[in-house]
């Protein structure tokens, strides 16, 4: 019989869920951490998305040791941050956010930044961050206000979602497209592989 393995999934975000449903993971629990992730005083983007990742996993890996049922789980938690040079992006809660967000974006290239932490049940803790650069067509007044309306900005860092209408602003993509949804998939499935997690547990047909 297979030994039990089970992943604790530091998340609320249903992206995270369905990118690892993807590569046929599917957690045990999920376990979202509610974390201040307010950016330190000239905190640059790619910091704060490893900092923010590294917290939500500690904050999970302390419940997960101190419950009988969790206990022996591998953790996992990601944070991922849009910015514009140096200027980091809201995730965006009201249309003003949104607003601001796509003007800032229309016709200029931004980066987004994903921070995944990996906590084996040992306590090892590896991290990787993931750098994509999105390049986003000139986007019209008409667009933008038809974007808003949509309400598919709604608690997504920059203020867009590149799985869907989003998909369609963007001209140019040079890094790794599940890292801009939320999870790399290439470097979270390593960081599984490397930590001994079965990550092809579910790959069988059938
Ligand atoms: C840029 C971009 C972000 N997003 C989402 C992914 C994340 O859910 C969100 C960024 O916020 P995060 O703070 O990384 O994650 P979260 O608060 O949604 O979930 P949790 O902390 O519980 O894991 O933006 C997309 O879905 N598509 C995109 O194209």
């Amino acid at each position: 019989m297979a030994t039990e393995q089970a992943l604790i999934l530091a998340s609320g975000s249903p992206r995270r869920v369905e990118l690892l449903a993807q590569a046929r993971i599917e957690p045990a629990r999920l376990l979202p951490m509610d974390i201040d992730e307010t950016p330190k005083r000239s905190e640059n983007p790619r910091t704060l998305a490893q900092r923010l990742a590294r917290e939500k996993a500690e904050a999970a890996f302390a419940v997960v040791r101190a419950d009988e049922e969790l206990k022996g789980g591998w953790v996992l938690a990601a944070d991922t941050v849009v910015a514009v040079g140096r200027r980091i992006l809201p995730k965006a809660e009201f249309e003003a956010d949104a607003f601001s967000c796509l003007n800032l974006l229309s016709g200029r290239a931004h980066w987004v930044y994903t921070g995944v932490t990996l906590i084996a049940p040992s306590g090892h803790t590896r991290s990787r961050i993931v750098e994509t650069k999105v390049r986003f067509k000139r986007l019209s007044n008409a667009e933008i206000d038809a974007y808003v309306q949509s309400g598919e900005w709604r608690g997504k860092a920059g203020g867009y979602g590149i799985q869907g209408i989003a998909g369609a602003f963007v001209q140019k993509l040079a890094g790794s497209y599940t890292s801009v949804v939320g999870l790399p998939l290439t470097e979270t499935l390593q960081l599984l592989d490397g930590e001994g997690f079965d990550i092809r547990r579910g790959w069988k047909e059938g």
